[in-house]
């Protein structure tokens, strides 16, 4: 089964432009035995939230600051609101969808990440739940994952990055490729002036964008979940943009499009 199944990260930034052929393209891969795992993001709408709750909110290198108060919201925002979104728009399409965050059959098992004085209730992946996916592929629905993290105690709840989670869940899972669907085409750099679409990059010239600052923000969490995945047994990440036609099914045919992690 795992040479049949791939991860999909959607990022919160590109949800809603996801067009329907994205989720078409889902049902016939899942018709065709390629099936998709996904794992969600949903940043801006937990933003957007704890605005209207008028909640605090803030960053600190690219992790939310989460307090008992925050995790509550983004609980509600990511286990909830968007997880069921996509469920619908999945089964809207024709294939059957299961959604779980990580608290559900102990999916994701999580610690605090090393900065929690700083950051709060932000949690790092230690295990991923394998066997509950796979038996959830095996009944024939496409599983959808929203980050929330269970700790070793099975009761405190961490928030985990989304891109993060993702590259857990293609490692664990043993997966061969792990796309990463956002707002961005890929990863740009400019180039003689122009900003452009590198076809791939490796990690070394990852880690010198980053020094440089050509590689910021939310890309972040992405090329450094990707770098972990490469290094490990997933031998394909792709970064596109969700709002490209096709873009499922052009990754999968090796068509070239957005940008590829290679080591
Ligand atoms: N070199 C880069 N190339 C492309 N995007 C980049 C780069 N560095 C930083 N970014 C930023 O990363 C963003 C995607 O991350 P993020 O907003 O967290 O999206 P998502 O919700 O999909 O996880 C882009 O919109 C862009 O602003
Ligand atoms: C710890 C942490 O920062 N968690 C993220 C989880 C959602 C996420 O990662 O969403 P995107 O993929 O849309 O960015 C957050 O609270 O925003």
């Amino acid at each position: 089964m795992q040479e049949h199944c791939f991860v999909i990260k959607c990022g919160g930034s590109t949800l809603a432009a996801l067009p329907d052929v994205f989720f078409i393209d889902m049902h016939n891969l899942q018709q065709a035995g390629t099936i998709p795992v996904i794992v969600h993001g949903g940043g801006p709408a937990i933003s957007d939230t704890l605005a209207k709750l008028g909640i605090e909110t803030g960053f600190i290198h690219g992790l939310r600051k989460t307090n008992e108060e925050v995790l509550d919201v983004v609980e509600m925002v990511l286990a909830g609101q968007i997880n069921k979104e996509i469920v619908r728009k999945i089964q809207r399409f024709g294939a059957k969808a299961l959604g779980l965050s990580g608290v559900d059959g102990h999916l994701i098992l999580a610690q605090p990440v090393a900065n929690t004085a700083e950051v709060g209730f932000v949690g790092e992946v230690t295990a991923i739940n394998a066997t509950l996916i796979k038996g959830i592929l095996a009944m024939g629905y496409i599983p959808v994952i929203a980050p929330i993290g269970l700790g070793e105690d099975g009761n405190q709840r961490y928030n985990i990055n989304a891109d993060t989670a993702a590259g857990a869940v293609a490692s664990f899972l043993g997966v061969e490729r792990m796309i990463v669907v956002t707002d961005v085409p890929g990863i740009l750099k400019t180039i003689d002036g122009v900003k452009t679409v590198l076809p791939t990059v490796t990690v070394q010239e990852i880690e010198a964008m980053i020094t440089s600052g050509e590689i910021y923000g939310g890309m972040i969490p992405k090329v450094r979940a990707a770098i972990q995945c490469i290094q490990g047994r997933v031998s394909e990440v792709v970064i596109v943009d969700g709002a490209e036609p096709e873009v499922l099914s052009r990754v999968l045919q090796g068509s070239g499009i957005g940008t590829r992690i290679v080591k």
